[in-house]
């Protein structure tokens, strides 16, 4: 009789010498991450600490404090870490081997339909950059008649004209950077004239932009808790807004019709190569979509694909990715870039007196002629300003999570942590790399000079923490191009106009991981500069 009364107590007692050993022994003195210094007390027990940061959207000043406090490995939950150097850090993680997990399920379109950079497992992602990554490659970039006429028409038939329709009036330039960025990707992608023109039709701008922004801040319950969200949205509890599902699927059906204007202008031409069209149409030939298309084909095999629609839609789900990691990261690159150079005038003179050594010189006069991309590349202000705009404002600085694989890895600059089990959360972030005040002096500030004026040797280390793109066979396929674009935005910009910030109200950078400024704006005026 005695003994039955105690079992339940027996089992009460195992219970919470289980649950002591599971939740706090164990976290605290031997699993292999015990020896790893938390961001927080709390992280080693539970993910509600990180959970409530992100929710807060407080992330990355939070993880990069927690890295100065205590060094370049750290634990931000029970099964989640964040690397902040590069030897056992970045070239560990980001080299090959480690997957992505669910966090980048929402960058699937079309209810599901994966795209490069949402595919989590490398085999299938390699496959689908192997068929993109020559067009977006520097050579293929600079060389290529297309990307050539898409430049010269962007600056001189939209940008210029756009500019100079300002005046002396106060506008809002970050908008007009989300414009032009958005075209020069469209255009490449679906060929000019089945493209966007977001730099001259601002009333469809507003639209897009506002749809766009809308849903910026929905995404924490589907990334960090995508099975609660799923497990709530099967019993009609929503916790992403109709109206947000609605604004995704408007995007969605804007960039099928551009998908299905390429199509028709591939088919009138019946051309897969932009050498066979003559030089009216050279800038409407859609590179990426036509590039995509043939890759698909050849990969499905002689009888072709199976199912029409659905290689439709895989094309424009891959498309929209584009777009959208294009256009809205670029944008916010040269908002800071033109923020920074504005409380700058004596940079700004330099910058154009290097502008003018350019042949033929950016001005409206010598339309449709431009300076070839690489002649660009020989500026070398330019490039420190674009580079340390970059640095300082990384478009995307948040954390880029990664899974530790089968058979773990060793973490830490010494290898500090050896034996971190597989399955584990991930990352590293642009934000806290590029503020390593060993490798960059004075980091909080711009300072273009850096790149001037240091040696080869400190260059060379400040090239390795450089990570607004990110790293390895993930890394960002559109840089070149980013880098292109800028160029030519910001050498047309500077080679005609001063820039005076009117009001920067809000200019601060969001703690997310795609970052545009918290207000939404840069309100600048032009001055016209005189030859
Ligand atoms: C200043 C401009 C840009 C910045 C700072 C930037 C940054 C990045 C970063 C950091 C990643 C890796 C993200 C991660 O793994 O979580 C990435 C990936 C990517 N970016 Fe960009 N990007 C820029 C412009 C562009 C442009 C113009 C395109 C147009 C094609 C583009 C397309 C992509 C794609 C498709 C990926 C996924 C690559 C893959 O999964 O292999 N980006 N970008």
């Amino acid at each position: 009789m005695s003994q039955s009364l105690n079992l339940p107590y027996v089992a009460l007692a195992v219970c919470i010498a289980l649950s002591i050993y599971r939740f706090l022994v164990y976290p605290l003195f031997l699993s292999p991450l015990s020896r790893i210094p938390s961001a927080h007390p709390l992280a080693k027990f539970t993910s509600l600490w990180i959970l409530y940061i992100r929710y807060r959207n407080l992330e990355n000043s939070t993880i990069h404090k927690a890295h100065q406090k205590w060094g370049p490995v750290i634990q931000l939950g029970p099964n989640e870490l964040s690397v902040n150097c590069v030897k056992d850090g970045i070239l560990t993680v980001y080299s090959g081997g480690f997957e992505k997990g669910d966090w980048y399920n929402l960058f699937a379109n079309y209810e599901g339909v994966r795209n490069m950079f949402s595919m989590p497992l490398s085999k299938q992602h390699s496959s689908r950059k192997r068929m993109l990554s020559n067009i977006y490659s520097k050579s293929h970039l600079q060389s290529s008649p297309t990307m050539s006429s898409i430049s010269s028409n962007l600056i001189f038939d939209r940008f210029l004209p756009e500019l100079n329709s300002k005046g002396d009036t106060p506008f809002n330039i970050y908008a007009l950077f989300s414009a032009i960025a958005m075209d020069f990707v469209c255009a490449y992608l679906f060929g000019l004239e089945s493209g966007s023109n977001l730099t001259q039709d601002e009333e469809f701008r507003t639209w897009f932009l506002d749809l766009y922004d809308s849903r910026r801040s929905y995404n924490f319950w589907p990334q960090e808790l995508p099975r609660l969200t799923s497990a709530l949205a099967s019993i009609g509890i929503n916790l992403t807004p109709k109206w947000v599902n609605d604004a995704n699927k408007e995007i969605e059906e804007w960039t099928l019709s551009m998908v299905d204007k390429s199509a028709a202008v591939l088919e009138k031409t019946q051309a897969q190569k932009a050498e066979a069209l003559n030089e009216a149409d050279i800038g409407n030939f859609p590179t990426v979509y036509s590039q995509l298309l043939s890759a698909s084909a050849k990969a499905a095999g002689k009888d072709g694909p199976s199912d029409h629609n659905r290689e439709r839609l895989e094309i424009a789900s891959e498309l929209l990715d584009h777009l959208a990691a294009g256009f809205d990261t670029t944008g916010i690159t040269l908002t800071y870039l033109i923020h920074e150079l504005s409380q700058r005038p004596d940079l700004q003179s330099s910058l154009r007196q290097e502008l003018l050594t350019l042949s033929p010189q950016i001005t409206q006069s010598n339309n449709p002629h431009l300076p070839l991309p690489k002649s660009l590349d020989t500026l070398p202000l330019l490039n420190a300003i674009i580079e340390e705009t970059l640095r300082l404002r990384a478009a995307i600085p948040g954390p880029q999570p990664r899974i530790t694989p089968p058979g773990g890895c060793t973490l830490g600059p010494q290898g500090e942590y050896p034996n971190i089990p597989s399955g584990i959360r991930i990352s590293a972030l642009a934000h806290s790399l590029h503020r390593n005040a060993n490798v960059f002096t004075n980091p909080e500030q711009w300072l273009p000079e850096r790149y001037l004026t240091s040696s080869d040797e400190q260059l060379k280390e400040m090239r390795r923490w450089f990570w607004a793109f990110g790293s390895g066979g993930r890394m960002c396929v559109g840089s070149k191009l980013a880098l292109l674009e800028i160029k030519y935005v910001v050498a047309a910009l500077y080679t005609n106009f001063r820039t005076v910030v009117v009001d920067d109200g809000g200019i601060e950078q969001m703690d997310i991981y795609t970052a545009p400024p918290r207000g939404g704006k840069l309100i600048v005026r032009l001055e016209r500069v005189e030859d």
